[in-house]
């Protein structure tokens, strides 16, 4: 096999190849998902009993532009390169564009008619998506909706008190409601008011059609009362102070710009309002992004900017060196026993944890993260921090920080005078179940109690939501209130597809191997494909359990390149040991395609946007179902088909397969596969595999599998362990002949072996350290 031809086809595409795994440039090849081909963004579009995407509406005039506007779109899409660094606003023609975006600020007023139920229902319905009041509703409103009584038998009844009580609502309370979808961007600027400048922006990106999450929550967000207006029987939800908003949405479905989006209108929108007002329309801080990783925020700091050109709203990326307009919190105000009693009850609370987890594994990695990054920065931001007190404030409308370094700077550094942040409006959590997660819990609770003004509003995003971190979500805002008096507002949550499961239109390649050799093997036949079997075609992510196997994988596999293919630069490990500016310069060379083989942590898993990734390999088996939907959604992004999850277990991993082949199953069952000859799990694998305990789930969830944390187990190799052994036995006997040969020396020299340091009969022989 020759590994150069298989390496470069994923580059090169030739002509010639008409089918198989070498066709680059028909066929399968096309599907796959850096083939650069503009695919659907939306993963579901059935067709619910002649569902409609509303009526056709006639436009006379408008219908001209139209078509030069699709024409110009089909070119701006041909430019876009997926695959391509994310490049940084230039300040001065952010400056240019702001001036022509005030000239043509007026949105042409149409006059759209807005769906009634009906109609919204069937579009939901026809992308999957379920919007549900999750708590606020107007007390007595919802008193009086709540369905007559039935007499139930006494245990379930308990049993839903119960559960009721861990959760912190009725389900009496959840009400699904139908608001209007977002049938085109158009509508953005024509319904929903949003700036043109904004509109234009999202235009420049190519984007079409809205995907699912988009359809679903951007209406909501930006003007619920418009959203609800045509629904019937909501008079027990209050918009009026906004919405706190739930998304959970598959990976790669579009969740940054939902958030983006409705946060950059609302802060040009109070511009707008206050420079009416005679005010000077100036940066306040109006938002937070709050996300687990530095490379998922500086890549949400990249999406804010491109959305943001030519408005002068400034996105930047929290520092240490950064001085944020804060209040300082009075004595009496401190967070003390506030922050106790949230950890107190978090931690009650984890007992009511669900199927799909909370990736603490992950949470893990992440919070290693953190204390790295700390100790990268450390340096350079100590010189920094006496500057930057002196400083003032930076300017910055909305901040994408990751919990650990926003909450330095609220504690106050050495001052220690705790501070809060009373203008943030709108408070940003990407990835809520993870920085809800005991692991990052307390942090994100502490800025969340920083953001301090009655109005604020939440919003979550995740593709994966355990109903306990909904519930805490419920129940803080609900205290939140109480404590800022004010009434709370409507949680609604927006649930695309089924809860909890991994991208549909990717393939799912569950695959055994009894040993840890085994493995590598297997790995290799991927990269390398015989004649048979699925080839991994590059650019593809490794996971790995922890650093350590990272690196041994590495190791490993870095000169399986052959040199005229680039050799061992194409092959790359990037974990949270590395210094920062180390992993910046690794992902730009993945993003470039300079680097085809990225091998890492779960410090990639969540959130992470490589568009032209083709696949990814689970090395070692993911620690939660969660960890497992966000592996794998690193391929086959934004409805992107012919991405490739494979997953590897050996014996030691079949206690804990389950959650994942259960996910997996989910996932082929709707996108139709199950129960085919080329689904991943078939039904006797689903039965066969045992279930897995509650108590090895945690376990597995915070520690991994545990053979593979330690000592040995680090090294992977295809030698068997046999072989391993003897190796050892070897290495162990040339080490002790050495040492035997040293000590016969020094008793030749010294006349005692004992007596080597100052003592023996050799004045001039130098200290040379203890022997181990
Ligand atoms: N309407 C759209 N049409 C086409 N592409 C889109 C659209 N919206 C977003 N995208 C692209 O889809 C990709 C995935 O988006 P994004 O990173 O926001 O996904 P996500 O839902 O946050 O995923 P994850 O759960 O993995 O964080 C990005 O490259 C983004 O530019």
């Amino acid at each position: 096999m020759d590994i150069l031809k298989v390496l470069s086809r994923g580059i090169k595409p030739t002509k010639k190849c008409t089918h198989g795994a070498g066709a680059s440039a028909s066929g399968a090849a096309q599907l796959l998902p850096s083939s650069g081909a503009l695919p659907n963004p939306q993963f579901f579009h059935d067709d619910v009993g002649g569902a409609t995407r509303g009526k056709k509406r006639k436009r006379r005039n408008g219908a001209r532009d139209e078509k030069a506007a699709e024409d110009d779109e089909e070119v701006a899409l041909s430019d876009v390169d997926y695959f391509a660094p994310k490049p940084a606003t230039n300040e001065a023609s952010s400056k240019q564009r702001t001036i022509a975006a005030e000239q043509t600020e007026q949105p042409p007023k149409r006059k759209v008619k807005l769906l009634d139920e009906d109609e919204c229902r069937q579009i939901l319905r026809s992308h999957r998506l379920k919007l549900t009041v999750f708590s606020g509703r107007t007390e007595q409103a919802a008193a009086a909706t709540k369905p007559p009584k039935e007499k139930k038998a006494k245990k379930s009844k308990d049993d839903e008190k119960k559960q009721s009580a861990k959760s912190g609502e009725s389900k009496d309370d959840k009400k699904q409601i139908y608001t209007q979808p977002l049938n085109s961007f158009g509508e953005l600027r024509h319904v929903y008011g949003v700036s043109p400048q904004l509109a234009d922006n999202l235009t420049r990106q190519g984007f079409r059609a809205p995907t699912e999450v988009q359809i679903g929550s951007l209406p909501l967000q930006l003007q619920p009362k418009t959203a609800l207006k045509k629904a019937k029987d909501v008079d027990d939800i209050n918009v009026g102070r906004g919405i706190d908003f739930l998304g959970v949405a598959p990976t790669g479905s579009g969740k940054t710009i939902s958030f983006l989006i409705p946060a950059i209108d609302s802060i040009l929108r109070r511009r707008k309002k206050s420079e009416g007002d005679g005010q000077d329309g100036e940066h306040v801080l109006a938002a937070i992004v709050v996300a687990p990783t530095r490379e998922l925020a500086s890549q949400i700091v990249n999406e804010g900017r491109k959305l943001a050109i030519g408005t002068d709203v400034r996105v930047v990326l929290m520092k240490k060196s950064l001085r944020l307009a804060a209040e300082d919190v009075k004595m009496e105000d401190q967070p003390e026993r506030e922050g106790a009693s949230l950890e107190e009850d978090s931690e009650g609370e984890s007992d009511n944890e669900s199927e799909a987890g909370t990736a603490s594994a992950d949470g893990s990695e992440q919070e290693e993260e953190e204390s790295n990054a700390e100790h990268d920065e450390a340096a350079a931001n100590k010189k920094d921090s006496s500057a930057a007190a002196a400083k003032p404030p930076a300017k910055v409308d909305i901040l994408v920080t990751t919990p650990k370094i926003l909450l330095n700077f609220l504690s106050g550094g050495k001052s220690g005078v705790k501070k809060s942040l009373p203008q943030v409006r709108s408070l940003i959590l990407d990835e809520a179940d993870v920085l809800l997660d005991p692991i990052f819990r307390k942090q994100t609770m502490t800025i969340w109690k920083a953001c301090s003004n009655p109005d604020l509003s939440l919003t979550c995003w995740s593709a994966t939501m355990a109903s306990n971190i909904e519930a805490l979500i419920a129940n803080e805002i609900s205290k939140r209130c109480k404590r800022v008096k004010c009434s709370p507002k409507p949680l609604i949550r927006l649930v695309v597809g089924l809860k909890d499961t991994a991208v549909p239109n990717i393939t799912h390649k569950l695959i055994y191997t009894a040993t840890e050799p085994g493995k590598l093997l297997a790995l290799r036949q991927l990269l390398h494909p015989a004649d048979s079997g699925p080839p991994l075609r590059p650019p593809f992510l490794v996971f790995t359990q922890t650093i350590e196997r990272a690196q041994a994988l590495h190791d490993e596999l870095k000169y399986d390149i052959p040199l005229e293919a680039g050799g061992s630069a194409r092959v790359a490990v990037l974990h949270s040991s590395l210094p920062g500016s180390v992993r910046s310069k690794i992902m730009a060379r993945f993003r470039a395609g300079e680097v085809w083989v990225l091998i890492t942590t779960d410090v990639l898993a969540r959130g992470v946007d490589f568009a032209g990734v083709n696949g990814i390999v689970n090395y070692d088996v993911p620690t939660s179902a969660a960890a497992y939907v966000h592996r794998a959604g690193r391929t086959g992004r934004a409805g992107r088909e012919g991405g490739v999850a494979v997953t590897f277990y050996t014996k030691d991993d079949i206690p804990f397969v389950k959650s994942v082949a259960n996910v997996i199953a989910m996932s082929e069952k709707q996108a139709g596969k199950s129960g085919q000859d080329g689904a991943a799990v078939q039904k006797w694998l689903l039965d066969a595999l045992p279930k897995v305990a509650k108590d090895d789930k945690r376990k597995l969830k915070v520690r991994g599998v545990e053979s593979r944390r330690t000592g040995g187990r680090a090294t992977i190799t295809t030698k068997s362990t046999w072989d391993l052994k003897r190796e050892r036995n070897r290495v162990q006997a040339i080490e002790a002949s050495k040492k035997r040969k040293k000590m016969q020396k020094r008793e030749a020299a010294g006349g005692g072996g004992d007596n080597v340091v100052g003592g023996g009969g050799n004045d001039t022989e130098e200290w040379g350290g203890l022997d181990d």
